[in-house]
This record gives C-alpha cells, sequence and structure tokens, in this order.
C-alpha cells in the first residue's frame, strides 16, 4: 500500500486482498508505460483506475491478463505469481476481462456467445459434449443452466435467441459482461464498460455492475473514462499518470485531491463525486 492510500474502513485494513499488484516496472523500448504503479483489490471491492490518455491504464489490464511482460515487480491473485503465466493460463485461474470493443461472435446468437464463456467448464473436450455422452451431458446441461441464470440476472432474455450483431450496442455490451460472467472469474476486469453508450445504456450498465459487485460479491477492477460513473460506483479509485499512480483512496479524497485535479482535468476543472 502507498502513503498515499486509504482503505474504505479499518476492517479492510485487516482483510487479505484478492489481488496484489506490487511496484510494477513496464518499458517498451524507451517508453515507460509503468513505473512503480502498486494496489491492492479487497474481496467484494470494485477498484477503479483513471488517468490521462496514454497514462497507463490499458497497460495495468494487459499485465494483470498475461499480455505484456513486466521487467520488474510482482502481480500476486491469492497465492499466485501471474508474472510469467499466459493469458489462457490466467483466465484458468478466475481473471475474466472485457474488452474495449466487443469481443463476440457477431452471428451466434445470446445463448451461443455465453455458452462460449464456459468453454473452461467442460473438461470433456467439444466432441463429447456434442455427442451428448454421460458426464460430458450432464456437463452439458450444467452450462446451460448457469447460462440461463446469467441471461435473468443481466435481463437478456428477450434477445436470447437472436444473433448479437443484430442487437443495440448497449445490449451487446451487456452480453459481454455476460460471456465474462459464464467464465464463474474470481475476479473481473472491466475496460471502460460504459465507452460509446448513450445516457440510458449507461445507467443501465451501471445497475448490473452495482448488482456484480452487492449480489454476487464478486471483486472488480475497473478502467473508465465516464468521470461521473467512477465516482458514484467505485469503491476505491487509483489515479494514474505518465505511467505512476498518484493517488489512491476513496472517491471523496481523489476528488478533492489537488495533485489529481491538475494531472487529469486541468487547474481550472473540479471533479463532483
Ligand atoms: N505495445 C506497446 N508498445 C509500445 N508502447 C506501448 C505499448 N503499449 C502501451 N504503450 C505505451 O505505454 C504508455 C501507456 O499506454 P496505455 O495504452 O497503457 O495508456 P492508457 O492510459 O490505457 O491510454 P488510453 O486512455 O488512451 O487508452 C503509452 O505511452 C503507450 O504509447
Amino acid at each position: 500500500m502507498t502513503a498515499t492510500e486509504t482503505r474504505p474502513d479499518d476492517t479492510a485494513a485487516t482483510t487479505r486482498p484478492v489481488l496484489s499488484f506490487d511496484d510494477v516496472l513496464l518499458e517498451f523500448s524507451g517508453v515507460t508505460a509503468l513505473n512503480g504503479v502498486s494496489f491492492t483489490v479487497d474481496p467484494g471491492e470494485l477498484f477503479a483506475v483513471i488517468g490521462p490518455n496514454g497514462a497507463g491504464k490499458t497497460s495495468i489490464f494487459n499485465v494483470l491478463s498475461g499480455v505484456y511482460r513486466p521487467q520488474r515487480g510482482s502481480v500476486r491473485f491469492g497465492d499466485e505469481e501471474l508474472i510469467g503465466r499466459k493469458p489462457h493460463a490466467i483466465a484458468r485461474l478466475g481473471i475474466a476481462r472485457t474488452f474495449q470493443n466487443i469481443e463476440l461472435f457477431s452471428n451466434l446468437t445470446v445463448l451461443d456467445n455465453l455458452m462460449l464463456g464456459r468453454h473452461h467448464h467442460n473438461p470433456y473436450g467439444v466432441l463429447a459434449a456434442f455427442a451428448w455422452l454421460g458426464k460430458a451431458r450432464r456437463n452439458e446441461l450444467a452450462n446451460r443452466k448457469a447460462v440461463e441464470e446469467i441471461v435473468d440476472f443481466l435481463e437478456l432474455a428477450q434477445w436470447r435467441r437472436m444473433p448479437v450483431g443484430l442487437l443495440p450496442y448497449g445490449v451487446q455490451k451487456r452480453v459481454e459482461l455476460g460471456r465474462a460472467l459464464a467464465a464463474e472469474p474470481k475476479l473481473l476486469l472491466l475496460d471502460e464498460p460504459v465507452a460509446g453508450m448513450n445516457l440510458e445504456e449507461t445507467e443501465d450498465m451501471a445497475r448490473f455492475i452495482l448488482d456484480i459487485r452487492d449480489e454476487l460479491g464478486l471483486p472488480m477492477v475497473m478502467v473508465e473514462h465516464d468521470m461521473g460513473l467512477v465516482m458514484d460506483l467505485a469503491d476505491r479509485i487509483m489515479v494514474v499518470d505518465f505511467g505512476r499512480p498518484i493517488r489512491t483512496g476513496r472517491p471523496r479524497e481523489v476528488a478533492a485531491d489537488p495533485d489529481v485535479v491538475r494531472a487529469y482535468l486541468g487547474e481550472e476543472h473540479r471533479i463532483v463525486p
């Protein structure tokens, strides 16, 4: 924990973090993307990362999901060190992510896209699952049940048999969230979950993110440019600038920090939580 970081309450200080990002350095031939980045995410916490363009937010996600390998530091998920693991191995440990640009199969239905999110839960192989044999059949039925629960949870029932490509943008983003949930993750990474959404779609997504935290108790790391959403939803926020964390704390503390106002919005602006 950095000197500037404060916890939401006293009990959290004794809770073992789900995720510990510790003193990470990431460089690309002369460009320092992350330098001395440290933060922790507690069980059930919604942790947001904000900062200007090029500050290093996506790099943090790419380190977390195994796409980039930092030169220094440690990223621990429970007892596991993530640095050095491949993306599919990290996904298997229980980290799922959504993407800035929707990554779904647009000609498959909502149900089929959600089923694909469950491929880690099919230990018998695709051929056996198709043949509906023994355990594979039971496994298929369990997967379908889990997917239907997600359809209900995210209120997707009316679109369940429609090809995703025909659905409104906000619904597609919700399906993508559902695909990530279908993996039954222990940590969810949300990469700009409301980017490009209108007001109504943003409000819907905000409600589902809160439901995921409050009803499922799933910890989340969210990168988002919509400051209002971040201030409303996040338990804690880390502000990064030029690859360095400049402040981590609760929304009101972060919004009141003059360094944050200066770095992120310019001195003439104020962040209103
Ligand atoms: N693969 C890469 N090769 C070279 N430089 C990179 C690479 N990925 C990121 N960078 C650099 O690292 C820095 C941080 O980039 P990053 O994409 O993490 O920022 P960001 O905060 O996500 O920005 P944005 O809000 O625009 O998405 C930038 O200077 C970027 O150019």
